[in-house]
């Protein structure tokens, strides 16, 4: 049984109070969900926002680090201050790190490594752009980015990883896949885990969507069978927005 995970994803926006005051307004309406509710958000929030969620089921998640524990990495944050903060999650490979930011497939994979070593969950994105789908090669993509993400991951700890599937075409563009093809891709995700690490721990790890995703057309993603969560940018801002998400 896969408990589903809605995670929010504040790229980088809000101040200390903003991020107070948001999770002062969904606190209560959330409470009574059986999602597990994640907010990833920058670094300077996260301090605060652990004293916020304190006695609350929202937990907290990063949007990057360093591999490395410590050291000369000017602008870095390590797994080691991440977990000394209490940080749940971590976000791992987002689009917008690979594509602004140099993330490759190998940087990822350290990652993944750092994280789990810290006890820290990762949150691996992967996807395709819009003239790899149009092309016919989003398959052959994602499944590369999702083998080279777990290279070296035992079997003993991959269920402790979150995949994220988001086709870059769907996030902030207000384009959703739709569900049936957001399912199908993270049907192909679970077969690669299957090739990688067998038929049980494949029905155990979670895949979620990501891309466009808002209050309107959470259920209809929920609903889909091999889909255990979302990954929510913009519409992850506003408190409504966000409480009906987790509430689908
Ligand atoms: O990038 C995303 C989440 O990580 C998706 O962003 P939007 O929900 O704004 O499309």
């Amino acid at each position: 049984m896969r408990i589903p995970i809605i995670a929010g994803n504040w790229k980088m926006h809000k101040t200390i109070d903003e991020a107070v005051q948001f999770v002062k307004e969904i606190k209560d309406e959330v409470k009574g969900t059986d999602v597990e509710v994640v907010i990833c958000a920058p670094f300077t929030l996260l301090l605060p926002l652990k004293e916020a969620v304190k006695d609350t089921n929202i937990k907290l998640g990063a949007q990057n680090m360093h591999w490395e524990e410590q050291g000369a990495f000017t602008g870095e944050i390590s797994p080691v201050m991440l977990k000394d903060i209490g940080v749940d999650y971590c976000i791992i490979g987002h689009s917008e790190r690979r594509q602004y930011f140099h993330e490759t497939d190998e940087t990822v994979n350290k990652k993944v490594h750092a994280a789990l070593k810290h006890n820290i969950k990762p949150i691996v994105c992967v996807g395709e752009t819009l003239e790899e789908r149009e092309q016919g090669k989003t398959e052959e993509i994602v499944k590369n980015q999702i083998r080279k993400a777990l290279a070296g991951v035992p079997g003993a700890e991959v269920t402790q990883i979150v995949i994220a599937y988001e086709p870059i075409w769907a996030i902030g563009t207000g384009k959703t896949a739709t569900p049936e093809q957001a399912n199908e891709v993270i049907y192909q995700i679970r077969e690669t885990i299957k090739e990688l690490y067998g038929e049980d721990l494949c029905t155990e790890i979670r895949i979620q969507y990501g891309g466009s995703v808002k209050g309107s057309n959470a259920e209809e993603i929920m609903n889909q069978e091999d889909i255990d969560g979302a990954l929510v940018g913009g519409a992850s801002l506003k408190a409504d927005e966000f409480v009906q998400i987790v509430n689908f």
